[in-house]
């Protein structure tokens, strides 16, 4: 029989009772019994009501890290990724087309040309094959593929090099099958087409190679058709009506309202809206960081709340509005009133290594949501740089100046708010490889931290947090630094 001490660490719901704002670095949590290996650990949660996942992992929709490179890969990871609304709508549709019309873990990019046109070797951008076809762009009937090597007098028009397509493989083929194909067919490359015959991508024996060298893909998060779960994020002005019909017409599996302040008469009629005109769709709504705001968007029918405000690595909002709460404190109070209500949590900002995502999960969050932590991915939008020697990546917050003069103007700075004041800044993050090697490395580690804390599931970390069973103690900031590294007079840091 175990020695039981009262003191011997505390349940959250005593940790939080105290009137004290925590976040994920200030506390730690206390190891349970181990009697499963750490690969037993199942993951699987449910993004919102009705969406369930293999990993509990979300990218943020925001500008720098969400288009459709980053839908396909997390969904192919059993993960998600919204899509961000920070440009026009219908050019967010067709990103959330363009994943769902896949079935692979990436997306090529590889240049789309019209037969009239006359590219250059810089047009190819790097790569070795372009597809042709009628209208010069995807979903346009494929005509035949230009070789780059081809590409040798920049004034000639395609029509005098083009070479007839090779076998063609279908565009719901998933990577397995792919690969099977280009090595049944003995090809370097082969167009993907969809089922009416539309220019999708293109597969290279390359990409086989790549993806090999990956950690084996998991099950994928596939919806009721058979596609690619995809979200996609939408505001609350009266246009976003309309932003969201679209998108549903292209698919997307949830629709996140994204504001940083959630509690709103905005997003209670929105949600409304949402939920009656396209009820087989799932609303997210947020963020919230009180059990008071998450009541009223419950109330009014989402499926899902997102946690978290002020606490992103890019978020100026605490500093310039001077509210939000500590992170860990706002997923366990929501959470433990959401989850009550059958209402997953997406802890939402703040995370910056695995054991932040243990924390987070184990504090009542059914996902976290990440912008910062996949930024600077080769799934993300923009092109590397060069500073100081490092390769980085532009990551910005969606409420920076240079986001809200992109596309978010009409949100900012329209009405009456003529005044733009940043709630978030511009910067750069170091390459982090492609996020089908980042993200099961990462849940490995967050499989062992579950191990370490005796739950073999998110449900059981759930079940051990509200029997009470689940120890923590606040870190002094000793504690703190105790728990990171000290001491070393130099040391290299390398996660896996
Ligand atoms: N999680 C966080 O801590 C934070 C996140 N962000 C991100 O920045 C982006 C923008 O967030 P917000 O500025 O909160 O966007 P928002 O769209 O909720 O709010 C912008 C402004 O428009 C007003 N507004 C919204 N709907 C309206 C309507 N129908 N009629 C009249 N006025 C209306 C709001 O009250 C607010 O003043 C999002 O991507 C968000 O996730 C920004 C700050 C903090
Ligand atoms: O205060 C803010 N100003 C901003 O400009 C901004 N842009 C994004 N977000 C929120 O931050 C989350 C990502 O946070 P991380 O980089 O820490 O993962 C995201 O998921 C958002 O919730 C913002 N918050
Ligand atoms: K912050």
């Amino acid at each position: 029989m175990a020695y039981l001490d009262d003191d011997d660490g505390v349940p959250a719901s005593l940790i939080f009772r105290r009137g004290y704002s925590y976040t994920y670095n200030d506390l730690i949590l206390h190891p349970g019994l181990i009697n499963f290996p750490a690969d037993a650990v199942d993951l699987s949660t449910r993004l919102s009501r009705n969406i369930h996942l293999a990993v509990p992992c979300v990218a943020s929709p925001m500008d720098t890290v969400s288009e459709a490179a980053m839908a396909v890969a997390m969904a192919a990871l059993g993960a998600v990724a919204v899509v961000h609304c920070n440009t026009e709508a219908h050019i967010q549709a067709a990103i959330v087309r363009a994943a769902k019309a896949r079935r692979l873990p990436f997306v090529s990019s590889v240049p789309i040309f019209s037969l009239a046109s006359a590219p250059s070797l810089a047009d190819f951008a790097g790569h070795d094959y372009a597809l042709v076809t009628e209208r010069g762009d995807s979903l346009s009937k494929l005509l035949g593929v230009a070789v780059a090597a081809d590409a040798t007098n920049p004034s000639a028009p395609l029509s005098d090099y083009m070479r007839p397509a090779p076998r063609s493989a279908s565009s719901s083929f998933d990577f397995e099958q792919a690969s099977a194909f280009l090595a049944d067919e003995n090809l370097d490359y082969a167009p993907l087409l969809s089922e009416e015959g539309e220019a999708i991508d293109l597969i290279t024996t390359k990409d086989v190679e790549r993806i090999r060298s990956y950690p084996k893909l998991g099950k994928p998060s596939l919806g009721a058709d058979g596609k690619f779960i995809v979200a996609a994020s939408i505001g609350t002005r009266e246009d976003d009506k309309r932003r969201l019909e679209q998108l549903v017409q292209a698919g997307a599996n949830a629709i996140v309202i994204d504001s940083s302040q959630g509690n709103s008469t905005y997003q209670i009629d929105m949600i409304k809206y949402a939920k009656k005109m396209f009820p087989q769709v799932d609303v997210i709504g947020g963020n919230v960081v009180t059990i008071a705001q998450a009541q009223n968007l419950i109330a009014s029918g989402v499926d899902g709340l997102r946690v978290g405000m002020g606490s992103g690595s890019i978020c100026t909002t605490q500093e310039v509005c001077a509210v939000g709460r500590g992170q860990a404190t706002a997923v366990y109070k929501v959470a433990s009133y959401a989850n009550d209500q059958n209402v997953p949590v997406i802890a939402d900002g703040g995370i910056s290594f695995s054991g932040h995502i243990v924390k987070a999960l184990a504090l009542g969050a059914s996902t976290v949501m990440m912008g910062s932590f996949l930024a600077g991915s080769h799934e993300t939008p923009g092109a590397y740089e060069y500073k100081d020697g490092h390769r980085v990546k532009k990551y910005r917050g969606m409420g920076s100046l240079e986001a809200m003069t992109k596309g978010s103007d009409a949100r900012y700075l329209g009405d009456t708010l003529k005044l733009k004041v940043a709630q978030g800044v511009v910067g750069t993050v170091a390459d982090k490889g492609s996020v089908l090697r980042l993200i099961p490395y990462t849940m490995q580690a967050v499989k062992q931290g579950f191990q370490d804390l005796g739950a073999s599931s998110l449900q059981s970390a759930h079940d051990l947090l509200r029997a009470d069973a689940l120890r923590m103690e606040v870190r002094t900031g000793a504690a703190q630094v105790e728990g990171g590294i000290h001491g070393l007079m130099s040391y290299e840091k390398k996660p896996f």
